[in-house]
């Protein structure tokens, strides 16, 4: 699995600490930016590359971090294909990805510490997307409004 990670200023020094740990942890994990601190950058600049990576299936997983973890995921979910969603607990780390096969966990840097963190990252990239009849059903209604509306 190919995993993406992206952070604006707010989350900046957070996204430097999840790389590592991932590597550590022996992910395959890209950076797409920010790369250098910049209190003026932007996060829907900052989100739109990994966003696009996870539409056009180059990238499965996707961390996303700015100040509060709002932006980044009302940015990213206006590109078709991304399932992004701010989490703040383990449940909806995992649940989120086997209910709704959420592809790109936001998280918030001024909002959360990085142990708690740690533990919504592990719980998202280890929970898988459940193929129920339900669940794909449901899906398959998500799908449809992103293309009723994405004309
Ligand atoms: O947290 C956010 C809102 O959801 C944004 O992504 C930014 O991180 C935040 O607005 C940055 O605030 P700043 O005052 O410009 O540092």
């Amino acid at each position: 699995m190919e995993i993406g990670i992206a952070a604006d200023h707010a989350g900046f020094e957070q996204k430097q600490e999840i790389l590592e740990w991932l590597k550590d942890n022996g992910y395959s994990v890209k950076d797409f930016g920010a790369f250098n601190f910049d209190a003026a950058d932007d996060y829907p600049d900052i989100i739109k590359p990994l966003a696009v990576a996870i539409s056009k299936g180059e990238i499965q997983r996707g961390i996303a971090i700015c100040g509060s973890g709002v932006g980044v995921s009302v940015a990213a979910n206006k590109v078709p294909g991304v399932r992004a969603a701010l989490v703040t607990e383990p449940y909806s780390a995992h649940q989120g990805v086997e209910h709704d096969d959420m592809n790109l966990l936001c998280l918030g840097g001024r909002v959360i510490g990085l142990a708690l963190m740690r533990e919504l990252v592990a719980t998202f990239l280890a929970a898988s997307y459940q193929p129920l009849e339900r669940f794909q059903r449901r899906l398959g209604k998500v799908i449809a409004l992103e293309k009723e509306f994405n004309k």
